[in-house]
């Protein structure tokens, strides 16, 4: 995937600003305003001045990309504005496709997520068929970028899938099976402060959020749903969040979005008893928008969320806002607390033993 240096510094930062004064083509109004809003942020910080007319136009847009911006770290608009200047000059590609990194910005595992930008829509595809799509450690970062990055770039929507036949099992197992005993306290507590900033990058993600579930999905995939604006599923696709038989507990702020979205008892169904539904099912309950044949699935729903990109980013945005904006604090609070039990969760025997007759029973295979 497309990664520069994870912090821009001061120097890299003028040196954008110096860039753009080069550029031969003219990005258009919609970059040069996300660009505007960038330095804004970057320089100023959050957006802090009175809101202009309505009827003066120009102004009143150059306020509200900015105020879009919300509370975003200055630190993070610095480098979105270096990744959104370096994305626009002369050495980069003419395709909207996100370039491959650099051999020497790779991150160990870095194909295993694929991002992609192409007809107003940036595509977040797992890419690891042959673990079923499980997330590691550095995909997790990867995913944190990725978000971030498509939050200020031109895209309309953005898009998560899988690619393979699984949309994602969650979670990778061995992501705690290779520790040592005295350092089992300290990875548990690293995972949580992963967890919790994996989750508020989903929280706090600026446009329309949609999932393509192209086939099972498993554990913080599945509790992540209720953070996206529209959910597209295969009828081959699953929804199983076994939480209970890791010994471990839900995430992804489900404990709070679950029970809103279908109900108390449905919901624990799924998060304390591990009931698995099916595409059909997860529908009726409201955590899918809307389930397709698998034999049309990938024609129908891009088709349609290509004909949904067309629509004005502006409008799309400030109408998610409108939505979410006010359960972002509970979210973030219902994070935090999620993220705080599981690390006792996975210190505790229950999840030991979980793990352990996971990785027994790969070894039997
Ligand atoms: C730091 C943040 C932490 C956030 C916490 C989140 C919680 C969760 O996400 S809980 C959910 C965790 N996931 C699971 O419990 C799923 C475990 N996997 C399975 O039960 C099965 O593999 C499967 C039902 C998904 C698929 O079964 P199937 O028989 O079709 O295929 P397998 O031969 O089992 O799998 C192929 C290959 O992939 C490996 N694999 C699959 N899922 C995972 C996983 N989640 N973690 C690690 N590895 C996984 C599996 O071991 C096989 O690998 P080998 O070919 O090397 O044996």
């Amino acid at each position: 995937m497309s990664r520069t240096a994870m912090r821009a510094s001061e120097k890299d930062f003028e040196n954008a600003r110096n860039q753009l004064k080069l550029l031969t083509k003219d990005p258009g109004n919609e970059v040069k305003l996300k660009l505007y809003a960038l330095y804004k942020q970057a320089t100023e910080g959050p957006c802090n001045t009175p809101k202009p007319s309505m009827l003066d136009f120009i102004n009143k847009a150059k306020w509200d990309a900015w105020n879009a911006l919300g509370s975003l770290p200055k630190e993070t608009a610095r480098q979105n504005y270096v990744d959104l200047v370096s994305s626009l000059s002369p050495s980069s590609e003419s395709s909207s496709q996100v370039k491959p990194a650099a051999a020497n910005e790779k991150q160990p595992g870095s194909e295993n997520i694929i991002v992609t930008s192409q007809d107003g829509i940036t595509k977040i595809m797992f890419n690891r068929p042959s673990k079923k799509n499980a997330i590691t450690t550095s995909m997790y970062k990867e995913i944190i970028h990725a978000l971030k990055a498509a939050s200020t770039d031109n895209s309309a929507i953005t898009v998560f899938t899988g690619n393979g036949d699984y949309y994602s099992s969650g979670n990778d197992l061995t992501n705690f099976t290779d520790v040592s005993p005295n350092s089992i306290e300290e990875t548990a507590k690293n995972a949580s402060i992963l967890l919790r900033e994996f989750v508020d990058a989903f929280i706090d993600f600026p446009k329309p959020l949609v999932a393509v579930i192209n086939g099972p999905a498993v554990g913080i995939v599945v509790t992540l749903l209720g953070l996206f604006d529209a959910v597209y599923a295969s009828d081959k696709a699953t929804f199983h969040t076994p939480f209970s038989e890791l010994g471990q507990s839900p995430e992804g702020c489900a404990s709070y979005t679950f029970p809103k979205i279908m109900g108390p008892a449905k919901a624990a169904e799924m998060l304390i008893f591990g009931k698995k539904l099916t595409a059909g099912e997860a529908c009726a309950q409201g955590l899918v928008t809307e389930v397709f044949p698998e034999s049309t699935f990938q024609k129908e729903v891009w088709t349609r969320l290509k004909t949904y990109a067309k629509l004005p980013t502006n409008s799309l945005r400030i109408s998610k806002e409108l939505i979410r904006s006010n359960e972002k604090e509970k979210l973030h609070a219902v994070n935090a607390e999620e993220c705080t039990v599981l690390q006792g969760r996975w210190l505790s025997e229950e999840c030991m033993n979980a793990l352990m007759n996971f990785m027994s029973r790969k070894s039997k295979l």
